[in-house]
């Protein structure tokens, strides 16, 4: 993407923001309103930039052609997952697959195989209202990896989910980062350390960092910053570093 603006109403989300995506697990940072939703939001198609490209896929997202064929070929997760309670797991990702326009006879076994890797196997033919709030984000999970995409976008994928499943869950991203380029906000800097192939930092709808866990981690690690382990100081170092930077260039 390059030179992406995104602005609601008088808020400017993202600010001429470059960024290019390969296939891997990208953790996307930041306080709270630092546009990270913005962003995965122009990516999943569903909010407009005010200015900027994006490719993706092949495709220009602002070509309609494009979009449609992106949308077949993404996962997306949204922060606030909308879902349909009265549905079994398995016609819940079954009628994602068929949105996505999976062939036919197709469906069963990738609805099958999506629900199993997010660990819900044995809940498949359960009503999605009786399952835990954990266990529906899974269900959201599954819906966004059932047409095995190329790009995959998660927003807080691990809110709700207990140690256990969170493991569960990283180990997943793992084995998806492998073939797909994966985008993945979280609060949760273990998840990108545990997770992620590269970091940005997002701050005020500018990129305030980019690099690996390992590179963050080194950073924190030769910082007397705040934080318990050194991920977490290299996060807040590297914020710092941005937000000090900006004062020294007159930008806030
Ligand atoms: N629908 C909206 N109307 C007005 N302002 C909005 C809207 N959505 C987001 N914003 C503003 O845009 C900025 C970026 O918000 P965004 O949700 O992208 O941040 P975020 O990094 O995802 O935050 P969080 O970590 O809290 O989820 C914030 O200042 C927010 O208040």
């Amino acid at each position: 993407m390059t030179g992406l603006r995104v602005r609601h109403r008088k808020t400017l989300a993202l600010d001429s923001t470059d960024l290019v995506l390969g296939t891997g697990v990208h953790g996307l940072l930041g306080p709270n309103g630092a546009g990270k939703t913005s962003l995965i939001r122009v990516l999943a198609t569903v909010a407009r930039p005010e200015s900027g490209r994006v490719e993706m896929l092949g495709e220009e997202i602002s070509d309609r052609r494009g979009r449609a064929e992106v949308r077949r070929r993404l996962g997306y997760l949204p922060q606030q997952f909308g879902h349909y309670p009265g549905f079994t797991v398995r016609e819940f990702v079954a009628y994602v697959a068929w949105l996505k326009e999976l062939p036919a006879a197709r469906i069963p076994a990738a609805v099958e195989r999506a629900v199993a890797r997010v660990g819900l196997g044995d809940r498949i033919d359960a009503k999605v209202r009786t399952l835990s709030g954990g266990m529906v984000r899974r269900v959201g999970i599954a819906q966004a990896i059932v047409n095995d995409p190329g790009v995959l976008l998660l927003d807080e994928p691990t809110a709700g989910l207990d140690p256990e499943q969170r493991v569960a869950f990283r180990e997943l991203l793992r084995e998806l980062g492998g073939t797909t380029t994966v985008v993945v906000s979280t609060h949760l800097v273990e998840d990108v350390a545990a997770a992620c192939t590269e970091v940005t930092l997002l701050d005020a709808g500018r990129i305030a960092y980019r690099g690996t866990p390992e590179q963050l981690t080194l950073l924190g690690e030769a910082s007397d910053g705040p934080g318990d382990h050194p991920i977490e100081r290299g996060y807040t170092t590297a914020l710092r570093a941005h937000r000090a930077a900006g004062v020294r260039e007159g930008v806030r």
